[in-house]
C-alpha cells in the first residue's frame, strides 16, 4: 500500500462498470450522515467540469482505439481531471478534515488502465501512478478503498439494462467485453498490492441485494472510522 505523507479522511468506492458504486456510495453517505458524520461526496470522471474533456475525447474514441492510446497518456487524462477538481472544489474540505467519499478515484486507473500492460509491468505502473498523483501532484491518498467485487458477466448484464440494448451508448471501455473481463484481474491485483477491502457482491451470476452489500460496506467504513480522529465539524 503506498502510504504518502498525505493520507486523508477519504473513502473510495471502487468497482468495475456496472458494479453498483453509485448506489453504494449513496447508501453509505446516507447511513454515515444519519449517524452524525456528514460526508462530502465526489465522483470521477468529473463530467460536469471541462477538466474532463480529454477523458471524454478518449472514451468517445476520438484519440484512438483502446489499443492505440498510450496507457500512461490515458491515465494522465484522468489524473489531470482529478487534480483540477481537487484544486477548484474539495481541497478545503479535505484539509479541514471533513470526511470525503469518492465514487472512483486514482484507484480506477489501477483497474482500467493498468490492465492494458503486460502483467510483469504492473508493479512499475502502480508505483508510477502513486508517485504521480499522491506524491508529485499532491492529491490526497485514500485512507480506505472498498472494492465492490462483481463478476464482470453480471456487471455486463446490469450495464445492458442501463443502456436498453443500445450498443452506441457504450463508451470505449464498455464496448469491449474481453477488456472488461480482464479488468477484474487487474483490480484484484491492485487490491492485494494496495490493501483495499474487497466485498463480494454476487453469488455466481446473481448480484446480492443492494442492502446486503451496503451492510458490508458500512461495517468496513465504521471499522476504519473508529480508528480515525474525527473532524471538529463532525459534531463529536
Ligand atoms: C475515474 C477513472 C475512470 N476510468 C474509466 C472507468 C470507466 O470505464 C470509464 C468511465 O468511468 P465512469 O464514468 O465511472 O463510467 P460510467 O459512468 O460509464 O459507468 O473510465 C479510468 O480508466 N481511470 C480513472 O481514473
Amino acid at each position: 500500500m503506498p502510504k504518502s505523507s498525505n493520507t486523508s479522511r477519504l473513502i473510495v468506492i471502487e468497482g468495475l462498470d456496472g458494479s453498483g458504486k453509485a448506489t453504494q456510495a449513496g447508501l453509505l453517505a446516507e447511513s454515515l450522515t444519519a449517524a452524525g458524520t456528514p460526508v462530502r461526496r465526489i465522483s470521477f470522471p468529473d463530467y460536469a467540469h471541462k477538466s474532463s474533456i480529454p477523458v471524454q475525447m478518449y472514451l468517445n474514441g476520438e484519440i484512438g482505439s483502446l489499443e492505440e492510446v498510450n496507457v500512461y497518456a490515458a491515465s494522465t487524462f484522468y489524473s489531470i481531471d482529478r487534480y483540477i477538481s481537487y484544486q477548484t472544489d474539495w481541497s478545503r474540505d479535505c484539509k479541514e478534515g471533513r470526511l470525503i467519499l469518492a465514487d472512483r478515484y486514482t484507484t480506477s486507473n489501477a483497474c482500467h488502465q493498468m490492465v492494458k500492460l503486460p502483467q510483469k509491468e504492473w508493479d512499475g505502473y502502480l508505483d508510477w501512478l502513486a508517485d504521480l498523483e499522491y506524491t508529485r501532484m499532491g492529491l490526497p491518498e485514500p485512507g480506505l478503498v472498498i472494492y465492490l467485487d462483481m463478476d464482470p458477466n453480471t456487471s455486463r448484464r446490469l450495464l445492458e439494462k442501463r443502456y436498453g440494448g443500445d450498443e452506441s451508448r457504450k463508451d470505449l471501455h464498455e464496448a469491449n467485453l474481453f477488456y472488461l473481463l480482464s479488468c477484474r484481474g487487474a483490480a484484484l491485483y491492485a487490491a492485494e498490492h494496495w490493501g483495499w477491502k474487497v466485498i463480494r457482491c454476487c453469488d455466481g451470476s446473481d448480484p446480492y441485494p443492494p442492502e446486503q452489500i451496503h451492510q458490508a460496506v458500512l461495517a468496513e467504513a465504521e471499522a476504519w472510522l473508529s480508528c480515525q480522529h474525527p473532524a471538529e465539524s463532525d459534531g463529536f
